[in-house]
């Protein structure tokens, strides 16, 4: 169900009974046939949030941070490990207010996620329904004597983790966003990151509001990007069909 209002059969009715006025005159009153049983089915609808962009980032990378720095939802924020728990949802403005897109901050994933570790399915669902990815990685991680994995590693298994969960989806059009430049020596991080990856790399920080207004403009281009390549997508199934 992809629609406002859409129908859909799941369970057709049984055929209706008889009554009364139905039956040859002369038949008794009180005779009417019964109908046939419905149709029985149990249903599990599961709901997939829908949005143009999805941040997608290890545990604590910063993308509640990132999703209030840049729209009107408020997601918790915390030092620790999985404080998001299930998509929030938020609008951004973009084109200087002109126009609006949905970003799904989801749960952060983990090595594993795929095989259901961490909370797994439970936020990859969500990044399938996204047009285009922030792949949110944080430069102070791993770096120098701090704990965590370093940023270009963090992308890796972010990419590798929504290949395996389904075959292609790390190439939907996606920026780097990488966080937390206030904190000190991250710049050393941002270049390395960039020498590492083909993808456009924007850095941002969120508390010290740096970098906001260029990520904003690169998301304008990513989105514009990823309904370029819908739209051709589309036209080449219509040459398919019509082939
Ligand atoms: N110094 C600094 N810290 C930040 C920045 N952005 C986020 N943080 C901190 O990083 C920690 C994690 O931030 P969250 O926004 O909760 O991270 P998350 O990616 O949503 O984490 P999960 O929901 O657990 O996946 C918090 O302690 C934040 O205050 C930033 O720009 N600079
Ligand atoms: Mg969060």
């Amino acid at each position: 169900m992809d629609e406002h209002k859409k129908r859909i059969l799941l369970s057709k009715g049984g055929r209706g009974g008889k009554g009364n006025r139905a039956k040859p005159r002369g038949e008794l009153a009180g005779t009417a046939d019964k109908g046939a049983d419905g149709g029985k089915l149990t249903v599990v609808l599961e709901l997939k949030s829908v949005a143009d962009l999805g941040l997608v980032g290890l545990p604590n990378a910063g993308k509640s941070t990132l999703l209030r720095a840049i729209s009107d939802a408020r997601p918790n924020v915390a030092d620790y490990a999985f404080t998001t728990m299930s998509p929030q949802l938020g609008a951004v403005k973009l084109d200087g207010g002109l126009s609006s897109v949905t970003v799904a901050d989801i749960p952060g994933l983990i090595k594993g996620a795929h095989e259901n570790r961490g909370l797994g399915h439970n936020f990859l669902r969500h990044v399938e329904r996204c047009a285009a990815f922030l792949f949110v990685v944080d430069l102070s991680s791993g770096m120098g004597d701090r704990p965590g994995m370093r940023p270009w590693e963090a992308l890796k298994v972010l990419r590798a983790e929504l290949d395996a969960y389904l075959p292609g989806l790390s190439n939907r059009p996606a920026i780097v966003v990488g966080t937390k430049t206030d904190v000190a020596r991250t710049s050393k991080a941002a270049e390395a990151l960039r020498r590492r990856t083909d993808l456009p790399v924007v850095c941002v920080s969120a508390n010290a509001s740096e970098g906001i207004d260029a990520l904003l403009s690169a998301t304008e281009d990513l989105l514009e990007r990823a309904k370029r390549e819908r739209d051709e997508g589309e036209a080449r199934d219509v040459v398919d069909v019509e082939l």
